[in-house]
Order: structure tokens, then C-alpha cells, then sequence
């Protein structure tokens, strides 16, 4: 039975659907070409999606490329941008139920989450973006009389920022709003499952103010537009979330063309560290539990390796398939739902297949790992965890980017972070300890871009999110993010 909330989504989504907005105006893909776009929680149909192709690509770029050349934004008073970026933040926030809407039909997360996580974080965003762009000051380096040399930010161009699906309004805020607030011009490609959210941000960021031209938003194939972008001599730089694999294509690509600036947030498999000197198990219990079945798991600093002292191991898995018990899967559309449906088909079967190779492989199945079918849909995973895991299977290795959470017990601090270290990927990690030496010693110890202790996934934007190794490399949010969408000038003048 469908409710309203689908009928005012299913129209809003045909009305964007269908087009991409270029220079201000939407329009469909110059070829026409559309594909079909499903919500993953029911399987309906939701309508066609702009297939844009290398032609549209070239009309984007020649677009941001002539207004940032005019000035109108790249060289206007950043009080102007940030009063701009400041209407767009609140638009964001008076058209809340209407974008967490169309982020949980695109992608199954439970629109509870959406309504309180993902659209008030992206207009956050953009709002502490906004108020930043008037405070970055230039220096001045230290020289002899009869020279003055400045150096100043200068905003970049053209970037292109192709995002995922997972978060797909917040990361695209991650990367849009402080690369706007320099006064760049951008091209943005969401993923194929989740273009609902992009095309509506650029007709609010119209209406707040942004001149035509200066946000681009191109949905289609990653393969077509996404590579078309990477490929493009006329971007300057292109920033992407997603997995390492597809990272390691936008390198590939910028050495094929015109080395443009890449900076890549890719994949993760957290460990998550509980040692028997942890006195609030509870909240560590509940934590754990958070860090691997949010947002189905779908989440790149998810903690998806948990690490236990064995003197608390017994109980602390106890108490954790308790905990995984309240996040059973569910409608997303219902508010009480925690757990969604996974955005798709191919990822569900990703997910399945790495539970079942698991256990193949001997490893335990302690709770979950079932497939359900809800409202018609397959795409439900329930909370998984899985014990007697090999440190070398892909369980212990590799992303799955889904509600399973592999443990293991451990008897000393060393072979806990040797255990966290022996991995591909360097976003985040977890401890929990009561002793402070330890907190400190052990998170100095492990290899990641963001140590959380005594909870887990600790994120905001007055702080860098993102990891080294084959996790990527540059950082979004924070002050540091502008290092990604400036460039340093120095101005040297002598004088007598
Ligand atoms: N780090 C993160 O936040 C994310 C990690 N992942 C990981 O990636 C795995 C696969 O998920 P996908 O949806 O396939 O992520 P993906 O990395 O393929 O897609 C992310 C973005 O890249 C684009 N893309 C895909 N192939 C491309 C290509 N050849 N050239 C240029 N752009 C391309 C997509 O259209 C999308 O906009 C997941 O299971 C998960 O392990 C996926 C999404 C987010
Ligand atoms: C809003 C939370 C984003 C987590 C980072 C990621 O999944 O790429």
C-alpha cells in the first residue's frame, strides 16, 4: 500500500529524474539515454535517470570552466559566497523531510536516519564552510625591506567529485561546500543508485543564490561519466568517496590525461579494540554494536574487526548478540526502523557471499547471517557476527560494506595492534580502556587516520576525516579539507 510519503517522493524524483542540471538548467542527457533507478527496500521502480555521456561531460566542464573565467563567483567577496552557501544551509534545513526522503528511497536507509543524521550533517556542513570562507587568512614571509612576499590560497578551477551512495547528500556536502567556498566551479556525479539528493541541491542552490554554471550536477554510469570526468583535460581536480578499486582508476586516469590533482577517500575495515580494563562494557557493548550495523553497516569507517582480551571475550559476546537483537532489519520508511535494506541487489549478494565463504572457511556464525525479504524486497540483511575467523581470510581482510562484524579474542596489547595493523587500509580505529597510558600508547600504535577512544567512529567537521595506505590520501572536513581545493601563490615584489 503506498502512502503519501511516496506519492510526494515519486513525483519530486520524476521531476529530476530525468535530467541533469547544467549551467543552471535541467535538461535529459544530450543522447536521451536513461536507466532505470529502483527503491532497494521494495523494488519499485522510481523512475529514469539522466544517463549523461562524454557530451554532456564536455558541455559541464566548458560550463564551470567559463564561470569561474567570469569571475562572477570565483572572484566575488568570500562575505558574498558565504552569505550565498549560509541561504543554502538553511534551504537544506526547511526542505529536510522532502531530501531525507529522497536519500532512504534511493538507497534503503532508514529515513529516520536521514532526518536526523544525513541532511541537518550536510547542511552543517555547508553552513560551517560558509562561516570559515571570510576567516582564512594569507601570510606574509618574513624578508628584508624592499620585499614583501605574500602567500595566499587561490582557488583551483574546474573539480569534479564523483561520490557514492552510501551517505549521499553529506559526502557530497563534504566535498561541494568547502570547494565552493574557495570559489571554485563544480561538476558533481552522484552514484548511479542515489542521484535524488544531488539534483535537488543544485535547484536549491539556485534558488540561494548561486549564479548558473557554478554546480553542475551529471548523474550516469560510473564507468561512462564518472570516467569521462576523471579523463577530462579541462578538470583541475577530482575528489571521490568510494572503493579503493575505483580510486585506483581516477590515479590511472589523471596520469592519462592532464595529471589533475586527485584525492581519493576509498575503502576501510576498522578494528575496534576492547580491552578487559574497560569498566563501562554496557556502552562499549552498545558502541560496537553501532559501529558495524549503522546505516546496514555501509559505512567506510564502519568498525567491522573487533578485537576482544580474552579474560572478557565470553561475556562481552554475549551481551553483544543481546545488543544486535534492537537492530534487526525493518521498512526504512517506518521511524522506528535502525537497520535498512543494503542499496542493491549486487551488494546484497556481496554480502551474503562473504557470509557464506566465511563460515566455509570455518568461521562461526554467532548470530544473523540471514537474508530476509521485506515489502517484497530482498534486500535485507539481519545483524551479523561471525567468531573463529583466520586473520588472513577475506572476512578478517576485505570491506563488505554490510551489518557483519567479525571478532576475535586477544591476550596481549602487542598482538591486538599487530592484529589491527595487518590490513590493506588505514581510516579508523576504536579502543576502549579505562587506562590512560594505554589510550594513549595503544592509539599512538595503530595505523589509521582517526582513532576513536572509549567510542567509536568519532566525526565532525571541525576535524580531517579520511586514512592512509589503500584507504586514500587527502582529507575532507576540517579546515585542512581547503588544502584539497586551493593552491598556495606566492607574490613576490621588490621595492625601493
Ligand atoms: N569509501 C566509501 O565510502 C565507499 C566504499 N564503497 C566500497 O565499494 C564497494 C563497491 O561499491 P560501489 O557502489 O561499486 O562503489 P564505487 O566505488 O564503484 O562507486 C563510487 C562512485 O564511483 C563511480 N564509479 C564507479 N566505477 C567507476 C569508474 N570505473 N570510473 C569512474 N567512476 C566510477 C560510481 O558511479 C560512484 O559514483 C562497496 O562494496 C564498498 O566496499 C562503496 C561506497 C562508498
Ligand atoms: C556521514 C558519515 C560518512 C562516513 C564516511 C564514509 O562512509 O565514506
Amino acid at each position: 500500500m503506498d502512502t503519501p510519503l511516496d506519492w510526494h517522493a515519486r513525483a519530486l524524483r520524476q521531476r529530476y529524474l530525468t535530467e541533469a542540471c547544467i549551467d543552471g538548467r535541467f535538461a535529459p542527457a544530450l543522447s536521451g539515454q536513461t536507466y532505470a533507478s529502483h527503491d532497494p527496500a521494495t523494488g519499485r521502480l522510481l523512475g529514469q535517470v539522466a544517463a549523461c555521456g562524454e557530451a554532456d561531460v564536455e558541455q559541464a566542464v566548458r560550463t564551470a570552466r567559463r564561470s569561474f573565467d567570469s569571475g562572477v563567483w570565483s572572484r566575488c567577496a568570500p562575505a558574498q559566497r558565504k552569505q550565498v552557501l549560509l541561504r543554502l544551509s538553511q534551504l537544506m534545513l526547511e526542505h529536510v523531510e522532502e531530501l531525507a526522503l529522497l536519500e532512504s528511497l534511493d538507497v534503503g536507509k532508514p529515513v529516520a536516519d536521514a532526518l536526523a543524521v544525513d541532511i541537518p550533517g550536510a547542511a552543517h556542513v555547508f553552513r560551517w564552510y560558509a562561516e570559515s570562507v571570510d576567516k582564512l587568512y594569507g601570510q606574509v614571509a618574513p624578508q628584508p625591506p624592499g620585499v614583501l612576499a605574500t602567500i595566499t590560497r587561490e582557488a583551483l578551477g574546474v573539480v569534479a567529485a564523483v561520490v557514492p551512495w552510501n551517505f549521499p547528500l553529506d559526502l557530497a556536502a563534504w566535498k561541494l561546500a568547502p570547494a565552493l567556498a574557495a570559489g571554485n566551479s563544480v561538476i558533481l556525479k552522484p552514484a548511479e543508485q542515489s542521484p535524488g539528493t544531488a539534483l535537488r541541491l543544485a535547484e536549491l542552490a539556485l534558488e540561494a543564490g548561486l549564479p548558473p554554471g557554478v554546480l553542475n550536477v551529471l548523474p550516469g554510469l560510473g564507468e561512462v561519466t564518472g570516467r569521462a570526468l576523471g579523463l577530462h583535460p579541462g578538470v583541475d581536480c577530482l575528489v571521490f568517496t568510494g572503493s579503493t578499486e575505483v580510486g585506483k582508476h581516477f590515479m590511472a586516469y589523471s596520469a592519462q590525461s592532464n595529471l589533475k590533482q586527485v584525492w581519493l577517500e576509498c575503502g576501510g575495515k576498522s578494528a575496534n579494540l576492547v580491552f578487559a580494563d574497560c569498566t563501562d562494557l554496557d556502552l562499549a557493548v552498545q558502541k560496537a554494536a553501532f559501529g558495524i550495523f549503522f546505516n546496514q553497516g555501509e559505512v567506510c569507517s564502519a568498525n567491522s574487526r573487533l578485537l576482544v582480551e580474552r579474560a572478557i571475550y565470553d561475556d562481552f559476546l554475549e551481551r553483544l548478540v543481546a545488543q544486535s537483537r534492537l537492530w534487526q532489519p525493518g521498512d526504512p520508511l517506518l521511524a522506528d526502523t535502525r537497520m535498512g535494506a543494503l542499496v542493491d541487489e549486487r551488494q546484497t549478494t556481496r554480502v551474503m557471499q562473504h557470509i557464506t565463504h566465511a563460515q566455509a572457511q570455518g568461521a562461526a556464525l554467532i548470530t544473523g547471517g540471514q537474508q530476509l525479504q521485506i515489502n517484497g524486497s530482498h534486500n535485507f540483511v539481519t545483524p551479523t557476527v561471525l567468531a573463529g575467523v583466520d586473520p588472513q581470510q577475506p572476512l578478517w581482510q576485505e570491506e563488505i560494506f554490510g551489518p557483519v562484524l567479525a571478532v576475535m579474542p586477544f591476550d596481549t596489547e602487542d598482538q591486538a595492534i599487530a592484529l589491527a595493523n595487518d590490513s590493506i587500509y588505514g581510516l579508523a580505529a576504536s579502543l576502549w580502556t579505562d587506562n590512560l597510558h594505554r589510550a594513549h600508547r595503544v592509539a599512538g600504535a595503530l595505523r589509521a587516520g582517526t582513532v576513536s577512544v572509549n567510542t567509536v567512529d568519532a566525526l565532525d567537521v571541525t576535524v580531517p576525516f579520511g586514512g592512509g595506505r589503500q584507504s586514500g590520501f587527502g582529507r575532507d572536513l576540517s579546515l585542512h579539507s581547503f588544502d584539497k581545493y586551493t593552491e598556495l601563490k606566492t607574490t613576490w615584489m621588490q621595492f625601493r
